[in-house]
């Protein structure tokens, strides 16, 4: 279980200012910690997904010097062996939606999970602790707004709209990042909360 010094916050470490919305949608006033989040964009490593983020969440607990969480999100087309995986990020800067949806023109498979691992350390040399999420869908022709990357293109399995398309209730009842955070909030169990700041959010972009 995690030890975060009481009356201690837990930086959310992001660049990304539609993860910090959901984030905070999501967790509501359900999360026992102080959320002070801050936006420093850290190195996009390579490698494996849990790779990726524990090195994340190593550096931004030297930038903090303090308790971190970080998040890290991968797209993986079972066509394409998971690619692009970590890498969507890029892919998505240059092909934008609709060239993810032609990558798999002539693939009949356009299966695809979007999966979300966050990672928290309580502090620098701390070990790192990972959570995961995953929504299973398929890539279709974008529709639907466009001010969250890559949800034009993905439509969840059981639905017959695009994560851009749904609610955003319901996005955040089934998406990648709702289960992980599920995850996570299961290992901050109420009964070791020391911290003084219960059940309050500050979400404050630096
Ligand atoms: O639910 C999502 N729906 C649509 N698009 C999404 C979602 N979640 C992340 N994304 C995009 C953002 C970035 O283009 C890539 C993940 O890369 P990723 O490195 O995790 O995000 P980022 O660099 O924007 O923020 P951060 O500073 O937290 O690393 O997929
Ligand atoms: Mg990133």
């Amino acid at each position: 279980t995690m030890a975060v010094p009481a009356g201690r916050s837990v930086v959310f470490v992001t660049g990304n200012a539609k993860k910090l919305e959901e984030v905070i949608q999501i967790l509501g006033d359900r999360f026992p910690y102080k959320l002070v989040s801050k936006k420093i964009d850290l190195p996009e490593y390579q490698g494996e997904p849990d790779e990726i983020s524990i090195q994340k969440c190593r550096e931004a607990a030297k930038e903090i010097d303090g308790p971190v969480i970080v998040e890290d999100t991968c797209l993986c087309f079972t066509a394409l062996g998971g690619l692009p995986g970590p890498y969507i990020k890029w892919f998505l800067d240059k092909l934008k939606p609709e060239g993810l949806y032609k990558l798999l023109t002539g693939f009949e498979d356009k299966s695809a999970w979007a999966l979300c691992t966050f990672a928290f350390s309580a502090g620098k040399d701390e070990p790192v602790q990972l959570f995961r999420g995953k929504t299973e869908g398929r890539i279709v022709e974008p529709r639907g707004p466009r001010d969250f990357g890559w949800d034009p293109c993905f439509q969840p399995d059981g639905y017959d709209k695009t994560y851009a398309e749904l609610p955003k209730e319901v996005k955040n009842s089934i998406s990648h990042r709702f289960r992980a955070l599920a995850a996570m909030k299961h290992e901050f169990p109420p009964d070791l909360l020391k911290c003084t700041n219960t059940c309050s959010i500050l979400a404050t972009l630096f």
